[in-house]
């Protein structure tokens, strides 16, 4: 089976600073793969480069053997959703109306932009009442999505962007330290919402620094030092192999 998302030599410095030094990694259908690193070790700036919200300096990406390239919105339409690491929501706008951008605009890579898509989505036709926002919210434990985003804990917000991002139907879904702040019942939705992706034969991309929830849920998993990948394979390898452990879990 091919992969359906392949990055190869993906490299990245921020002036002086180098944060990538060549990133090989792939995704196949059907799979999750969690991606863990240190604080520091670049896997934003990864999930950025391959978002479109900044170029690497090197390196290819591919979804489904085509290139990926352009703006955020352009990817978005080829198959790609995200979260990001903190949440990008309008909060003058209903939980519905977030989620319901999803749907029309796609990808989005700011705060601004999110801001500016939703109006256009909402003034555009965006429909905001589909059976797919409730099915979805339902299913991540969001309650009352007519609330304003403003009064919503810091937790809901990380659903609504997961919701976001479930509504495009991605191939690849990629998700950036999803279960920072959610309780209980909503981590297990995300982890429903993610595992229903998978099995649909989509793709999954997901950052965390739990590594408990991320052994219970992923099928492989790939960590990121030094700027590459030092060590990949199934959950048992890399909680066998020493390198993974020490680095990433403080333990040899
Ligand atoms: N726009 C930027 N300009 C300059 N340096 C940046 C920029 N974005 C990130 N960095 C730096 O790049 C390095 C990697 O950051 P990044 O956020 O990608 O790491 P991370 O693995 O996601 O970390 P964390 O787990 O703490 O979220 C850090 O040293 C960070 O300070």
């Amino acid at each position: 089976m091919s992969p359906l998302f392949t990055a190869s030599g993906v490299k990245k410095s921020y002036g002086g600073l180098t944060v990538l030094r060549g990133v090989d990694l792939h995704v196949e259908p059907g799979e999750i793969l969690g991606l863990v690193g240190a604080n520091g070790a670049g896997k934003s700036t990864f999930v950025d480069i391959i978002t479109g919200i900044t170029p690497a300096n090197e390196g290819e990406i591919l979804l489904g053997g085509t290139r990926l390239a352009g703006s955020p919105s352009q990817r978005a339409k080829l198959g790609l959703a995200r979260t990001f690491q903190h949440p990008q929501l309008a909060f003058e706008m209903s939980l519905r109306e977030n989620i319901a951008v999803g749907r029309s605009t796609g990808l989005l890579s700011n705060w601004t932009r999110t801001v500016t898509a939703a109006g256009q989505g909402l003034l555009g036709g965006c429909r905001v009442n589909v059976p797919a926002i409730e099915k979805i919210a339902s299913e991540l434990g969001l309650k009352n999505i007519d609330r304003l985003a403003q009064k919503v804990s810091f937790g809901e917000l990380r659903l609504v962007e997961v919701a976001r991002a479930l509504m495009q139907s991605p191939r690849l879904l990629v998700l950036d330290e999803p279960f920072s702040g959610v309780g209980d019942s909503g981590t297990s939705g995300i982890i429903f919402a993610i595992k229903r992706v998978r099995d649909s034969g989509c793709a999954v991309l997901l950052i965390d620094h739990n590594i408990d929830l991320l052994v219970d849920t992923v099928d492989r998993m790939a960590l990121l030092s030094q700027g590459r990948i030092t060590v990949e394979g199934s959950v048992a390898e890399c909680m066998g192999n020493a390198e993974f452990r020490s680095t990433y879990i403080g333990v040899g």
